[in-house]
């Protein structure tokens, strides 16, 4: 099996906290993730940062884009992100907007698929358009709902799109093997790094509990 990336959300709204964040779990992770509170508040100027520190990550930004696709997204991927992010519940129209302006910088685009009622429709659809990454999503309030993405990703994995898939949603260190196990290509941690008493080593441990599994 590929090596599934890991992808650190980082959700803090303060930018220095973020980039020492981001420098505390580098050694560990693949991806970094502007939160979307975190690229609202901060903007462009978080996406320039990241982007001359660390030149060989991949940067990811949460824009969770819901209408004016191309215009919205072309910015973020012009100041250096490698993915952005637009919601499925947008529609075809704005997903195919996102997806030219990632074109136009040799990027891509990632669909996030939380609250799509017809999730394989969707991914099918956004997938015939281009997108190059299905992102299944259990969102800050639905966990605190008590839901989770798992069931989601195995439907979606079970498709064989061909597409590289990322779940997100309360993924912690229990549950690294299970989503590695159901085909997830990126798995995407936040709370369970944040919020630990060393992120560095909590970091550290997914890291090693994802190659585990993947090998
Ligand atoms: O996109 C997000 C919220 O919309 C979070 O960044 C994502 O859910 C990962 O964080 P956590 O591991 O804490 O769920």
């Amino acid at each position: 099996m590929a090596r599934p990336l890991i992808q650190m959300a980082l959700d803090s709204l303060d930018f220095d906290q973020t980039v020492a964040l981001a420098d505390q779990v580098a050694p560990y992770v693949d991806i970094f993730e502007i939160g979307t509170p975190c690229i609202k508040y901060n903007g462009v100027n978080l996406v320039k940062e990241l982007r001359n520190r660390y030149p060989d990550k991949l940067l990811l930004v949460d824009l969770k884009t819901m209408d004016a696709g191309e215009y919205e997204a072309g910015a973020f991927y012009a100041a250096g992100a490698d993915i952005c992010t637009v919601l499925g519940v947008s529609g075809l129209a704005t997903i195919a907007g996102v997806i030219k302006a990632a074109k136009k910088h040799a990027a891509e685009t990632q669909i996030d698929l939380i609250n799509v009622a017809d999730k394989a429709e969707c991914a099918r659809e956004s997938v015939k358009l281009g997108a190059q990454i299905m992102g299944i999503h259990t969102g800050l309030d639905a966990q605190a709902a008590g839901q989770t993405p798992f069931a989601d990703l195995n439907e979606i994995a079970g498709l064989g799109l061909g597409v590289r898939i990322s779940v997100a949603g309360g993924i912690k260190q229990a549950t690294v093997q299970q989503v590695v196990e159901a085909g997830a290509n990126i798995i995407v941690v936040g709370a369970a790094i944040y919020g630990a008493p060393s992120p560095a080593e909590s970091a550290r441990e997914i890291r090693e509990l994802v190659d585990a599994a993947a090998a």
